[in-house]
């Protein structure tokens, strides 16, 4: 790739210096990762492990990397998305105590504004290490690294790469490229790969879902955490991470007036509802659409208009989806949006927006306002404004969630690493959760920055209530 340097796949080094003064920002902001570098310190949990890392390359994730490090691993990092690399991170992460002319840090593979091609390339520089290693734990979001080793593993086995359909979708049509590319030139040995992975931990939603659906079909090669139903990882950067993050990339995008429009979000789950609340708090009147009755009548009792996409899309202002599910918003719906509605995905994949179909309509015209953004003009001269191309606008148009919210997932990142690298037979095949205790410990780790004073059970309160003193205090089936 042109961009990359021998060990090192970034935009530009020279901007390390910026990153880092942000990133010091943030170790302020991420008290739990901070204690985590302080308790395991002289422990060095994670020595030997070696860790590939396929998550948004931010600030944040700078801050998660380098406690990542400090606990002993050695780490390679490639982003999740093709918009979401803050290359001022990246540089600082891959300079590292190192010099722009000789960084010295964590070996980087994520540029914003990668092509889908530069993604997979990315994603195979970190599984691909020097000197005959392997890596021995993946940290993924989305799950596209363990998509990736375990379609290669099926792959080489078979003895081919089957070729796209015509209904491929563009993300996989490249992947298999990629593939037949990599198995062509047998770079890596990927079932001896694939038998050196202890285990995988993921980040969202929609990674978990992709992970139960491998353990559904008995295609799993490793064993996983699912870190995004710790609890405070979804109900926290879920919920209020969306909350402050989505109106960000919309206000970046477009700078425009969110009070007083008529704002629809689909869904109305974790992120759902932290979008819900934002564009709300901005003045817009928002409506929720829903398939779950249960998530509808939440939406209702909180007050929220809940009605069918077709019978608002022709008034509606703002369009914001937050299903994880797949062809939320048609192309035919989309031609019949007023002039200039906005129409954004905070979802992890681009494919709750038919992106494919609008550019497939008799006389669509894209012009690019600026990066990540474009306006897409029918044939009657009406336009819509779409954000990142239909990928998660917080990242692409904005920078994500805040420090502190990310502290609390990455918390439970650090310590689902070292459950599965330390403990790995605790773990057998299959998806797993942290245990509650721990989940708690996340959370007590970051109440004194927020000056919470928390009270203390009494040993006859416990023993009423039935639970420990120092917890943990509800059963797993409890919905925060
Ligand atoms: N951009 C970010 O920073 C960020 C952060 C966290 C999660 N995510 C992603 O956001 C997505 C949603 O995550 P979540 O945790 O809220 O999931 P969730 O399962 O809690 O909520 C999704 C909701 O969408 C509803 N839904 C599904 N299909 C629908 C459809 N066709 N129309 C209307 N509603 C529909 C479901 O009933 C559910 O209530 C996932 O892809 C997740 O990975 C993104
Ligand atoms: N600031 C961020 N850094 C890294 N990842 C981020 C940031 N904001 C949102 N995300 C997306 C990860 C989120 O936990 C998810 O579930 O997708």
């Amino acid at each position: 790739n042109p961009r990359t340097t021998p060990d090192f796949g970034v935009a530009d080094l020279s901007l390390a210096e910026f990153g880092r003064k942000e990133i010091t920002l943030a170790e302020h902001e991420m008290p739990g990762l901070m204690a985590m570098r302080e308790r395991y310190a002289a422990e060095q949990p994670l020595a030997g492990a070696r860790i590939a890392g396929s998550l948004h390359m931010t600030v944040q994730t700078a801050v998660l990397i380098e406690t990542l490090t400090a606990l002993g691993a050695k780490v390679r990092w490639a982003s999740c998305n093709i918009f979401s690399t803050q290359d001022h991170a990246a540089a600082a992460v891959a300079v590292g105590d190192g010099t722009v002319d000789e960084p010295a840090g964590v070996p980087v593979f994520a540029w914003k504004g990668e092509t889908l091609g530069e993604y997979w390339w990315c994603t195979e520089q970190i599984l691909d290490w020097p000197g005959g290693e392997l890596p021995t734990m993946i940290l993924d979001d989305g799950g596209d690294a363990t998509l990736l080793v375990h379609r290669a593993v099926e792959y080489t086995k078979a003895g081919a790469v089957p070729e796209a359909t015509a209904d491929t979708p563009e993300e996989l049509r490249v992947l298999l490229a990629t593939l037949r590319n990599n198995l062509a030139a047998q770079r890596t040995d990927w079932i001896a790969l694939a038998n050196a992975v202890k285990g995988v931990t993921e980040e969202t939603t929609t990674g978990v879902h992709r992970l139960a659906e491998m353990a559904r079909d008995g295609q799993l090669l490793f064993p996983a955490i699912n870190v995004n139903d710790s609890v405070t990882k979804s109900k926290f950067d879920n919920k209020y991470g969306c909350r402050h993050s989505l109106i960000d990339g919309i206000n970046r995008g477009t700078d425009v007036l969110i009070g007083g429009k008529v704002a629809v979000v689909c869904g109305y789950g974790d992120v759902g509802k932290g979008c819900a609340e934002s564009l709300r708090g901005q003045g817009a009147r928002v409506i929720i659409t829903e398939i779950d009755p249960i998530c509808a009548l939440q939406a209702a009792l909180d007050g929220y208009q809940v009605a069918r996409l077709d019978e608002v899309v022709g008034y509606a202002d703002i369009f914001v989806t937050a299903t994880g599910c797949l062809d939320v918003i048609s192309a035919e719906q989309m031609s019949r949006m007023k002039h200039q509605a906005i129409v954004g995905n905070i979802g992890h994949f681009d494919n709750e927006i038919d992106m494919a179909g609008l550019a497939r309509l008799d006389g669509i015209r894209r012009t690019e306002i600026k990066p990540q953004v474009h306006t897409w003009t029918f044939a009657d001269g009406r336009s819509i404004i779409v954000l990142s191309e239909g990928r998660l606008l917080n990242l692409g148009n904005a920078t994500g969630h805040p420090s502190f919210v990310m502290s609390n997932s990455f918390t439970n990142q650090v310590l689902a690493q070292i459950e599965l690298f330390t403990r790995t037979d605790d773990y057998p095949l299959g998806v797993h959760v942290l245990p509650k205790h721990l989940d708690e410990e996340v959370a007590r780790l970051h109440l004194d920055a927020l000056g919470v004073g928390l009270t203390e059970l009494t040993a006859e309160q416990a023993a009423y209530l039935g639970v420990p003193v120092q917890g943990p205090y509800k059963p797993e089936a409890y919905r925060y």
